[in-house]
């Protein structure tokens, strides 16, 4: 059986490609050595591939930044204002991806967002009305090369131009159906250059296929491609989907002309619904993703191989492949040197689902499958029983009832109290919770995990970096203050270190962003607190001001969905945890001292089922539920704020306010303040901390520019509901910029405090 994978991740094995670049744009190293070091991951992730025999190898899945952004670039939609810099193509690229403050100019950022219901962000492509669209570029074509070079032939992936006009965002009058003939042509163009390089197969990612469609969209959609398809002369066109079911578009896209189909079995919950209503083509490849691409738990070959079988009924002509691409899943476990084995055995990261993929392309339809040495390895670890269960928290989520989610003073009268205990006065400027993680809070940890420094040295140092943050807070002049987060690497990773049931990694890094990573806890047994984990920090910080200092949570939502999750129990299950060990941890600040206590749930939106009939049942119901689980115990006058970033929840507003937290600060800056006028029309309740500039930019934001942000968000927003802050936290962020843009956010509050007391 053939075998392909979707992507593979690209930061490389100990993150090369994440320090080579921060070291470009630290101007330490140059553009050549930089590409040297990503040629270098290319030919190892290839070669990795060859040897475990994988027959469909991707090339093009590699980028410097994001394959939203390369495509852009591909398509020459980039927006002029990044060209007229004048810089070199790769830092013009770079100025797309990150913003751009110098001697060329001035520009921000392209604007960023989740890439469906994953934790990695794309740039958003933008279409003004003299955009031009057309092949522009070499990028795919030059890795293919590249790949051949050294004896590996390889499947280019570009994402589809469907999801591309999906994605983008039109600036002018025109619609995306007006770049619709031209975005055919370039990929008609793009197809061509394949044909001269003798291509076999090309890959094109259309996961917009699996969101909720209109007929125009799928109109749109078939329009597309009957065109492109017209012109793909000997190279073999796969129409890869993942993330979910194509039930908008399934016998459209069967009836056209690809010669190969991939489709996920695993997230797609109709995916085999619809080729049992529907059939598949016989002259078409079915690539099947059954290897999930999201998750770190090896597969279950007995369930993988009787999947596969019964696929056999539709089609002769099957490829096994991943669900996903596998930028979704660290690299490797071999890098793991903590796990214990009898932990360890239950997972495959990128590097070992190649090998799972590798035997599972040996067992199926081989007889005598299940004597052979693979296979029973692979039963024994599912046929163990994993102990990590909790019976006393098991109980305590059984027996929640209703009262455990209800505040019991409703919130327009909690305000009132809140007022007159706080005397925050109007338009209160605060920030979102870290500060920057600078060469010393990052070395303070380091220092301890190695065991160079003692817990209380460590702790030391910690004190420091908080008395710090509050002078800088107080010197800047900030309302309410917060005490950095120097004790964290990360807002979940962090929980999870300190959770009973969670298992942690050294180096299982996952792209989020650009050169930026995360190592998300695994869920291995029920979760429990054992101790209190922030409440030291919390009450030493505010010792130090008579500012009210924020107490800084993570909620359940945010913690499950930035975790790799079980798949043994429900997803309901595990937030409702979760939701009991913060709220533990909320009351015990409450006990501390502290008068407002700030629960992020910064990814609330992200795994919003991407279908909308199972928002609520999937999903809302018990996500909301469980961040009031955490706050519902405490007093009337104790302030509990949320913060969300990528904001985008224009449609859950209601949702959100139901969440009956006293205050919301989220991001709105680079998607321009749209949200505010949904939280208007919906009556929202919750006071509004709408962020007034972008922090995932070094470039400082003026003091005009955040005038004209408030000043707009008063349009919409009562004075007396509304916050002032950044819209995220600051950790990726220099001290220099910091304090800049700080002071910049303070003066422009005061400038808006000053007009509205008049
Ligand atoms: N989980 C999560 N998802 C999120 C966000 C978030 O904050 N967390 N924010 C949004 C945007 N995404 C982001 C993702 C990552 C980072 C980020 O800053 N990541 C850091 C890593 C942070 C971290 O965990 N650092 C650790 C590990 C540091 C490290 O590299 N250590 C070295 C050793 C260094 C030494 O010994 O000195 C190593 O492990 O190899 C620490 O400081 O303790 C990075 O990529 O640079 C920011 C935003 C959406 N998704
Ligand atoms: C990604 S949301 C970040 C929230 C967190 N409190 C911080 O400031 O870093
Ligand atoms: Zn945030």
């Amino acid at each position: 059986m053939n075998s392909s994978l979707i992507g593979f991740p690209r930061v490389g094995k100990l993150r090369e490609l994440k320090f080579a670049s921060e070291k470009y744009f630290r101007k330490e190293i140059s553009t050549e050595e930089l590409e040297q070091v990503a040629k270098g991951l290319r030919e190892m992730h290839w070669n990795l591939q060859q040897d475990a025999g994988i027959s469909h190898i991707p090339s093009n899945d590699f980028s410097y930044y994001d394959n939203v952004l390369d495509l852009t670039v591909l398509l020459n939609a980039l927006p002029e204002s990044y060209k007229q810099l004048g810089l070199s193509e790769r830092d013009t690229y770079f100025a797309a991806a990150r913003g751009y403050q110098g001697e060329a100019g001035d520009v921000k950022a392209l604007a960023m967002k989740k890439w469906f219901n994953t934790n990695y962000h794309y740039l958003v492509p933008e279409l003004f009305d003299d955009s031009e669209i057309k092949l522009a570029g070499d990028k795919p074509f030059d890795e293919y090369e590249e790949a051949k070079q050294i004896g590996v032939l390889t499947k280019p992936v570009i994402i589809g131009g469907f999801t591309f006009l999906k994605l983008a965002k039109c600036k002018g009058s025109k619609t995306i159906n007006d770049f619709a003939e031209d975005v055919a042509n370039a990929y008609i163009a793009i197809l061509d250059r394949f044909n001269e390089q003798g291509v076999e197969w090309v890959q094109f990612d259309e996961p917009s296929l699996v969101t909720d469609l209109t007929q125009a969209d799928v109109a749109l959609f078939t329009a597309l491609y009957e065109k492109v398809l017209a012109h793909k002369g000997n190279v073999k066109v796969l129409l890869q989907t993942y993330f979910g079911d194509i039930r908008d578009s399934y016998e459209e896209v069967v009836g056209l002309d690809f010669d190969g189909i991939g489709l996920d079995f695993l997230e797609g919950k109709q995916t085999l619904a619809l080729l049992e209503r529907h059939g598949f083509p016989a002259d078409k490849t079915l690539f099947a993703g059954v290897v999930n691409g999201k998750n770190i738990w090896k597969s279950d070959y007995k369930k993988v191989i009787a999947l596969v079988n019964g696929l056999e009924k539709f089609s002769q002509d099957i490829v096994i492949s991943t669900s996903c691409s596998l930028l979704h899943v660290p690299y490797t476990l071999e890098n793991e040197t903590s796990l214990a084995p009898d932990v360890s055995r239950y997972f495959a990261f990128a590097k070992e689902k190649l090998q799972e993929i590798k035997e599972l392309t040996e067992l199926i339809g081989a007889s005598g499958y299940e004597n052979k040495e693979s296979y029973l390895a692979n039963q024994q670890v599912f046929s163990a029983e994993r102990v990590y269960e909790d019976k006393h928290v098991q109980a305590s989520v059984a027996s929640l009832t209703e009262r455990d989610f209800v505040r019991n003073v409703p919130r327009t009268k909690r305000r009132a109290i809140q007022k007159e205990k706080l005397q925050l006065g109007l338009l209160p400027t605060t920030t979102i919770g870290s500060f920057p993680q600078t060469k010393e809070v990052k070395q303070n940890r380091s220092k301890y995990r190695k065991g160079d420094i003692t817990k209380a040295e460590y702790d030391e140092n910690i004190k420091g970096f908080i008395k710090d943050c509050i002078e800088l807070q107080e010197e800047l002049g900030l309302d309410v203050l917060v005490h950095g987060e120097s004790e964290r690497n990360d807002m979940v990773e962090f929980f999870g270190e300190n959770l009973a049931g969670y298992i942690f990694t050294e180096k299982a890094w996952v792209q989020s962003y650009g050169t930026r990573c995360v190592k998300p806890p695994i869920i291995f047994g029920d979760i429990r607190r054992e101790n209190p984990i922030t409440v030291f920090y919390s009450e030493y910080a505010q010792s130090l001001s008579d500012k009210p200092v924020k107490g800084m949570l993570t909620g359940p939502v945010t913690i499950l969905n930035w975790s790799f999750p079980r798949e043994d129990i429900s997803l309901k299950e595990m937030a409702f945890q979760i939701g009991l060990a913060i709220r533990e941890e909320v009351l015990d600040l409450e006990e501390a001292g502290i008068k407002i206590i700030q629960i992020d749930e910064a990814a609330l939106k992200e795994k919003l089922p991407i279908r909308r009939e199972e928002w609520n049942s999937e999903y809302l119901d018990w996500a909301i539920p469980s961040f009031r689980l955490c706050h519902s115990g405490v007093r009337p006058e104790t302030q509990v704020h949320t913060h969300m970033c990528y904001s985008e929840f224009e449609e859950i507003v209601t949702d959100i306010d139901n969440m009956d937290a006293d205050v919301i600060s989220f991001e709105a800056s680079r998607s321009k303040l749209t949200i505010i006028d949904a939280l208007k029309a919906n009556r929202f309740e919750t006071e509004v901390g709408p962020g007034v500039y972008d922090i995932h930019s070094p470039r400082v934001p003026s003091v005009e520019e955040m005038v004209a942000v408030l000043k707009n968000a008063l349009t919409k927003i009562d004075e007396e509901n509304l916050w002032i802050n950044p819209d995220c936290g600051l950790k990726t962020r220099g001290i220099k910029e910091t304090r800049e843009s700080l002071a910049n956010l303070v003066a422009a509050a005061q400038i808006i405090k000053d007009a509205v007391s008049v």
